[in-house]
């Protein structure tokens, strides 16, 4: 049996999928790619049976999954790839539309949390496909995850202003930003906790292989991208990939703003997979 595994079609996850492929782990999974919105749905709905999600729809569904051990997307300060962009200086957003992307859902609850608790904002929001050009026809700012956000600060136009949520959260908080986990259902981990162990392992071997030839993984992906090696290579380390003490008192921070929008249930505890 094959376990079905989620994968974040960003950037952001490249470097898990080079050590997949390198370590010819791909051959024992059944390998999914989509937005992080489509697999948050997909994890609940049963159609995958581990999977990267947004880190707050752990707290959503927290009675049917357990997180998996040492693996997040997080950051402490700059993430490189979520960012407000806006048309006018932040102060200036509110009561103004603004444009959520659809492919999120924690860094949308995370620029509300922003906009509320460090610059006392009530934007318009609307979630909309992360189109910029669109978004801006609309909205005097929007919020842009992943890929798109990249671009965005790739190519960034004199007249818009990036603000990227890593560092508005560290400021705010002192803390790190989890931005995504790796989850498995409840159900398959009672069921198949070997499949669960050697896929957890495995994911965790082929993370440790990329981050120990960044360069040459780097490389490999500015082949195709029309970033080259050193913005990759800077940009992947910016992001973390564990999930130590620092990273989960971040998380539960989060976690405890985000309840206060009344955007996800409270969470005492993060319950883990026994691996
Ligand atoms: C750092 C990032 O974190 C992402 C942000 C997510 C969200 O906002 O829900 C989900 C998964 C991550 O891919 C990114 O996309 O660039």
């Amino acid at each position: 049996m094959r376990p079905r595994v989620g994968h974040i079609q960003f950037l952001n996850c490249y470097p898990l999928y080079y050590g997949l492929v390198k370590n010819d782990v791909l051959l024992d999974v059944e390998l999914t790619k989509g937005t992080p919105a489509e697999l948050n749905r997909w994890l609940p709905e049963g159609r995958l049976d581990i999977s990267p999600i947004s880190s707050i729809e752990y707290a959503r569904h927290q009675d049917d999954l357990l997180l998996l051990p040492g693996l997040s997307i997080s950051c402490n300060g700059p993430v490189k790839s979520v960012y407000l962009v806006s048309r006018r200086p932040i102060a200036g957003l509110d009561k103004q539309p603004l444009a959520l992307t659809n492919t999120s859902a924690t860094s949308q609850a995370l620029l509300k949390i922003i906009l509320r608790d460090r610059y006392q904002l009530g934007p318009e929001y609307f979630t909309c496909p992360p189109e910029l050009p669109d978004m801006l026809r609309e909205a005097e700012a929007a919020l842009l995850i992943g890929d798109p956000a990249l671009q965005a600060a790739y190519r960034k136009s004199e007249d818009l202003a990036l603000y990227d949520l890593g560092q508005e959260w560290l400021a705010m908080t002192g803390r790190k930003m989890v931005f995504a986990v790796w989850a498995v259902r409840r159900e398959f981990a009672q069921n198949q906790p070997q499949l669960v162990r050697d896929v957890c392992r495995s994911l965790l071997g082929s993370m440790r292989y990329s981050l120990d030839r960044l360069g040459t993984v780097a490389r490999e992906a500015a082949k195709w991208e029309i970033y080259d090696a050193a913005f990759l290579e800077d940009y992947f380390l910016s992001l973390e990939f564990d999930f130590s003490g620092e990273q989960q008192a971040g998380l539960l921070e989060y976690y405890r703003r985000a309840h206060t929008l009344e955007v996800c249930p409270p969470v005492t505890r993060l319950n883990f997979a026994e691996v």
